[in-house]
C-alpha cells in the first residue's frame, strides 16, 4: 500500500484515583519552604544502605512535609465546622479540642521505611503549626519470640499473624482518642525480640507517625465474623514506599552484609553466629530469610496494600525516589 504515515492516536491514559508525578514536577511543588535540615543532621537519620542526602531531603521530603502542612490545617478548618455543627445542636458536647495527626508509613522491609519516617518526622517537628511529633514503629507489637514459637510463627516474622494487631489497633485509637498517655512495648533489633519491661510512652503529639510492613492492612473479621475497625482507619494520611522486588532484595542483602560488619559483632546479637562463618555462608542465611519470610510477605501482604496509601513513592534502583502518585480527592 502507498507510503501515506498513518497519523498515531495520542494514547489514552488510563484513570486512576492518583495523580502521577515525576520527581522533577514533585519537588518544584516545594514552592519556598525553607530546609531546616543540615548535611550531618540528615547523616543522622539515615538507616544503614539507604541513599538520603539534602539533595533528596529538598525534592521529595520539603515538598511533602509542606502538603502535610496544609493537610493537617485542612483538618483543623473540618474540626471547625465540626464544632459549629456540635454547637448548633446544643447538645452539650463541648469544643473539641483536636486530636493527633496520624500519619502511616508501609512498605517492604528494607525499603528504607524507617528514613522515610524519620526524615518526615525531623521535617514535620520545624512547623510552629505542629511541632511535636512522636513516631512509632509497629515491631513493638509483633508477639515476643517465646509465644511466636508457641504459636508455630517464627518463620513468619512481620506476617500480619505475627503480631497483636488488636493491641496495635487500640494503641493507635488512644492516641487518636486524645488520651493523655499510651503505651507501647520496643522490639529490638539487636535481640531479634521485644525488649522485657521497656515501654514507649507517647504523650498527646500533634502528629504521630505509625510506621511498619502491615499498616495499610484491612483489618479481619473477628471470630463472630463481623467487621473490626482496623488501624488504617485512623490514618489522616499514608505513605507506601515502593520500589521493584529485585533493588529491595540487593538492599536487603547489602545490608546484612553491612550489618555482619558492625552490629552482629555485638555480644548479645541474635546473628553474632553469621560473624562466625565466611561472608558466602552467611549471605545463604540472609537469602533464605529474604525467600521464605520477607518476599511472600512483599508479595502477599504489604504490596497489595500500596493502592491504599494516599501516597506511594517509587524508588530507582539507588534508592532515590523517582516518582510519586498522590491520590485525588
Ligand atoms: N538485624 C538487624 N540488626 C540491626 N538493625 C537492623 C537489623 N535489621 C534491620 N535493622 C534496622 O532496623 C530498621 C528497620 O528495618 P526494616 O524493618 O527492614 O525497615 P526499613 O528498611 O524499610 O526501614 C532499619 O533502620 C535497619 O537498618
Ligand atoms: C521486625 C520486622 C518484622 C519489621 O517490623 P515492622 O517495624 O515493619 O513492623 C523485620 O525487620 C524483620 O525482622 N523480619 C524478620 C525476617 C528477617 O530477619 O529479615
Amino acid at each position: 500500500m502507498g507510503g501515506v504515515p498513518v497519523p498515531t492516536e495520542p494514547r489514552r491514559r488510563e484513570a486512576t484515583p492518583y495523580v502521577d508525578l515525576t520527581r522533577a514536577e514533585w519537588s518544584a511543588l516545594r514552592e519556598r519552604t525553607p530546609l531546616p535540615l543540615t548535611a550531618g543532621e540528615v547523616e543522622g537519620l539515615r538507616g544503614l544502605g539507604d541513599q538520603m542526602d539534602l539533595d533528596e531531603v529538598r525534592d521529595v521530603y520539603l515538598p511533602l512535609s509542606r502538603l502535610l502542612n496544609l493537610y493537617v490545617g485542612a483538618t483543623t478548618g473540618l474540626r471547625g465546622a465540626l464544632n459549629t455543627f456540635l454547637g448548633d445542636a446544643g447538645g452539650g458536647h463541648g469544643a473539641q479540642s483536636g486530636t493527633p495527626f496520624v500519619i502511616g508509613v508501609a512498605g517492604s522491609v528494607a525499603v528504607g521505611k524507617s528514613t522515610t519516617a524519620r526524615v518526615l518526622k525531623a521535617l514535620l517537628a520545624r512547623w510552629p503549626e505542629h511541632p511535636r511529633v512522636e513516631l512509632v514503629t509497629t515491631d513493638g507489637f509483633l508477639y515476643p519470640n517465646a509465644e511466636l514459637a508457641r504459636r508455630g510463627l517464627m518463620a513468619r516474622k512481620g506476617f500480619p499473624e505475627s503480631y497483636d494487631r488488636r493491641a496495635l489497633t487500640r494503641f493507635v485509637a488512644d492516641v487518636k482518642a486524645g488520651k493523655d498517655e499510651v503505651g507501647a512495648p520496643v522490639y529490638s533489633h539487636l535481640i531479634y525480640d521485644i525488649v522485657p519491661g521497656e515501654r514507649l510512652v507517647v504523650r498527646r503529639p500533634d502528629i504521630l507517625i505509625v510506621e511498619g510492613l502491615n499498616v495499610l492492612q484491612p483489618a479481619l473479621p473477628g471470630t463472630d465474623g463481623r467487621t473490626r475497625v482496623g488501624l488504617a482507619d485512623y490514618f489522616d494520611f499514608s505513605v507506601y514506599v515502593d520500589a521493584r522486588g529485585e533493588d529491595i532484595q540487593r538492599w536487603y542483602l547489602n545490608r546484612f552484609r553491612m550489618l555482619r560488619e558492625t552490629a552482629f559483632h555485638n555480644p548479645d546479637s541474635y546473628f553474632r553466629k553469621y560473624t562466625q562463618v565466611s561472608e558466602d555462608e552467611a549471605l545463604d542465611y540472609a537469602r533464605t530469610l529474604w525467600r521464605t519470610i520477607n518476599q511472600p510477605n512483599l508479595e502477599e501482604n504489604v504490596a497489595p496494600t500500596r493502592g491504599r496509601a494516599t501516597l506511594v513513592l517509587r524508588k530507582g534502583a539507588d534508592h532515590t525516589v523517582q516518582k510519586l502518585s498522590l491520590r485525588k480527592l
